[in-house]
């Protein structure tokens, strides 16, 4: 599985299961692909690094046998590094740390390529793109969060346009945009040189997910 290998230039959309019905994942994240999606963001949350709690490694392994699509597991949570092994027996495409919470960074990225997986890490608001210098040749994308993590449905913080500008200047690697979203705001991450666009409360929060979806790959592709 090489998803962000194989991107190429493309801009891409994908729906974040944070606000999606929890007892029906299979069947949105499907109307989402009828929408154009082409990859799944599975937003893991511990109680510990966020205050909220998710799903974990089995629900994970349940969507990936009833989609077809890339699974991209977001990890938020403390001592990433145990459940790497999990996630990569679950068949999740790529794993997407925040350094914060890796104590060893450079061994949990290691970890997650000799695992079979694509690795990325997620940029907080706060945390700079410089501090990647030494783990930049262990990467596939960054991930740059454009609200704290912890929640669906924040206030997109605008800095974060930038900040993609200046991950794509350092590293060159591809860039997901997670944290507000919208048609509104994905043109501006795109046009900063985003391609994968993560949304939740956008694309699940109006009842019509395969529209919404449609919606803001249009608007993000319209950024370029
Ligand atoms: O990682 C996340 C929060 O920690 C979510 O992926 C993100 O916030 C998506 O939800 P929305 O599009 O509603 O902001
Ligand atoms: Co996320």
């Amino acid at each position: 599985m090489a998803f962000w290998r194989e991107l190429g230039e493309r801009v891409v959309g994908g729906p974040s299961i944070l606000s999606a019905d929890f007892a029906h994942l299979a069947k949105d994240v499907e109307r989402t692909k009828a929408g154009g999606a082409e990859v799944v963001h599975f937003d893991v949350m511990d109680n510990h690094f966020v205050p909220n709690l998710t799903v974990g490694p089995a629900v994970a392994a349940a969507l990936v046998r009833a989609t077809d699509l890339p699974v991209d597991a977001h990890l938020q949570v403390e001592r990433p590094e145990s459940l790497v092994p999990a996630f990569a027996e679950a068949g999740v495409a790529s794993i997407t740390l925040q350094p914060e919470t890796a104590l060893h960074l450079h061994r949990t990225l290691t970890l997650i390529k000799d695992s079979g997986c694509e690795a990325g890490v997620a940029l907080t608001p706060a945390t700079p793109p410089e501090s990647l210098r030494w783990v930049a040749h262990l990467l596939d994308y960054v991930l740059v969060m454009s609200v704290e993590p912890g929640f669906g449905g924040q206030r997109f913080i605008p800095e974060s346009v930038e900040k993609v500008r200046r991950v794509r200047e350092l590293y060159g690697l591809p860039v997901q945009a997670d944290g507000g979203i919208t048609p509104v705001t994905a043109p501006r991450m795109v046009r900063a040189g985003a391609q994968v666009l993560v949304a939740g409360s956008a694309v699940f929060d109006g009842g019509d997910p395969e529209r919404d979806m449609r919606k803001l790959i249009e608007a993000g592709r319209s950024g370029r």
